[in-house]
């Protein structure tokens, strides 16, 4: 199809101008709104045509005006938000309990309610005292929310009371939630949170209406009356809970070898989740994992599906703990999910600074032997899965710059080290790409007036790694961020260039100016 202008310009063959035509008018249609209509005529010079079909634009325009029509007069779709529900103690100290709770129904996406059973003055160290709430109080605040708001899945938490569990077993069975039980029974760094009495409350009376319970090691003991200590007994726990009424029952691997057994009453399955072990502050872990396996149970995951991404979720959120307070530090549940976006963020500016790359035929000349990386990290990034980058480089086809691969976390070893190693120094310095070094590119970059430094790679000490020592010292040198690094090579080794920047497209858009000055 040719475009528009080569089309007019065509003399010859009136037929398949009028056939090319239509399909430009068609087109023309479909992307353009209806108003334009009345200036397409001189714009596509029609009387050049002597057969035109008026009809057939006719009739395209008139489709496209009757589906425009109807589309302003259907209601406006509806995304429905699972709501959820926290039945729950308060944390004064922001880090377990509802806090926790509807932190991680933000962080996923679901609108959060709650409903709260005591009130604690409790901070990093320990629970200092209980102030539990009214079963009534407790009741009000399931019933405002439930006879308001579409609520089907709700988690508990800290239950206080004999009483307290009681009420919400009625409370569920009156609204049909399906409950996800943290069975809360005392708080990791000191203190208990449900009365020695209301234990055989918990496993009579609310167990058996549960979908799902959550307990790590310590607590699947106290359900199942055993001790839990390894993988085998957890299986026996498993069975014996599920004994008790609930229909699944996962024992979170936090207290065992860091992998989480689901037994599924129905089928009689287990299945392991296995994780990895993070250092992180951790207090309010068990209430995070049973508010994230609940949220994505409510978006419409399966028992597996929640549990899978909720671990995921949790080994984030510790990873991005923040020191809070003299004992065990909160988990982060916003920072979890902040880096899914930036990682997201990340992975678009570099696919944007390649395009940029790609596009500029100067550019490739800038391209080394070795091939070219550009790179860019999530912020406070510290190992090379941080960084986004092109998987194989990318190198010089047919005079133009051609990515090898997709752009992928963990696809540079060179780029990333000199970005890891540039952050260390300003976080703000995000991006790098390696260019061909020659005189004439690096008094370019002087021309540029970009700040440059340089290291010497007969200076190098054993062991070390060239690209994190060398960024160093060219750092260490220049006495704060250059914007450009270079070395002269070694045995064996080529010349380069390397520029950094903000971001992934400024780095690209640098390497494209420079490209272009030194034509
Ligand atoms: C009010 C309140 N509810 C529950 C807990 C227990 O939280 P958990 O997530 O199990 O974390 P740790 O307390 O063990 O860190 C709590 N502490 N407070
Ligand atoms: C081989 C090589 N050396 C570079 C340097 O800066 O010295 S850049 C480079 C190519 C890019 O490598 P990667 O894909 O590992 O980032």
């Amino acid at each position: 199809m040719r475009n528009e202008r080569e089309f007019l310009q065509d003399k010859d063959n009136p037929s398949e101008k009028t056939k090319d035509h239509l399909i430009l008018l068609r087109r023309f249609f479909t992307n353009n709104s209806i108003k334009t209509y009345k200036n397409l005529p001189e714009r596509h010079n029609i009387k050049l045509i002597s057969y035109f079909q008026k009809k057939e634009l006719y009739k395209v325009a008139g489709k496209r005006m009757k589906e425009r029509e109807t589309s302003m007069t259907e209601k406006p779709l509806k995304i429905k938000t699972p709501i959820v529900l926290t039945i729950a103690g308060s944390d004064s100290g922001g880090g377990a309990g509802i806090a926790a709770d509807l932190k991680t129904f933000a962080a996923l996406g679901v609108h959060g309610t709650c409903a709260i059973t005591s009130v604690t003055a409790q901070n990093t160290t320990g629970v200092l005292k209980t102030f539990d709430l009214t079963p009534e109080t407790v009741a009000s605040q399931i019933e405002a929310v439930c006879t308001d708001m579409e609520v089907r899945w709700a988690k508990s938490g800290m239950l206080a009371s004999s009483e307290i569990v009681r009420e919400v077993a009625k409370e569920v069975r009156k609204y049909e939630l399906s409950l996800v039980l943290d069975p809360v029974i005392a708080a990791e760094a000191g203190g208990n949170l449900l009365r020695k009495e209301a234990i055989s409350v918990l496993t009579e009376e609310l167990l058996p209406l549960c979908k799902v319970t959550t307990p790590n090691a310590s607590e699947a003991g106290v359900l199942a009356g055993m001790s839990v200590k390894t993988p085998e007994d957890a299986k026996i726990a498993a069975r014996k809970i599920t004994d008790l009424g609930v229909e699944a029952v996962i024992i979170t691997g936090g207290h065992l070898d860091a992998t989480d057994l689901i037994y599924e009453a129905d089928s009689e399955t287990f299945t392991r989740i296995p994780g990895t072990f993070v250092k992180g502050g951790t207090h309010g872990t068990g209430c995070t994992y049973s508010a994230a396996v609940t949220a994505f149970l409510a978006s419409g995951d399966n028992l597996e599906g929640a549990a899978r991404k909720a671990k995921k979720f949790v080994e984030k959120a510790i990873l991005k703990s923040r020191p809070a307070g003299r004992g065990v530090s909160p988990v982060n549940q916003l920072g979890a999910i902040l880096e899914e976006k930036e990682r997201y963020l990340v992975l678009r500016n570099v696919k944007k600074a390649v395009s940029i790359l790609e596009g500029s035929p100067d550019f490739s000349k800038l391209i080394p032997e070795v091939g070219c990386n550009i790179g860019m990290a999530i912020p406070e990034a510290n190992s090379y899965e941080d960084v986004a980058a092109v998987e194989g480089r990318i190198v010089r086809y047919m005079g133009r710059a051609v990515p090898v691969g997709c752009v992928d976390f963990g696809a540079s070893r060179h780029v990333a080290s000199i970005i890891l190693a540039s952050l260390r120094y300003d976080p703000e310095i995000r991006a790098a790409i390696n260019v061909k070094y020659s005189r004439k590119a690096l008094s370019a970059c002087r021309d540029m007036k970009l700040g440059i430094s340089s290291f010497d790679r007969a200076e190098e000490p054993e062991n070390s790694s060239t690209m994190d020592w060398g960024t160093t010292e060219a750092i260490k040198k220049y006495g704060s961020m250059p914007k450009v690094i270079y070395d002269k090579g070694g045995q064996g080794k080529e010349p380069m260039i390397r520029l950094l920047g903000r971001c992934a497209t400024e780095v690209a858009k640098l390497a494209v100016e420079l490209a272009e000055q030194i034509q």
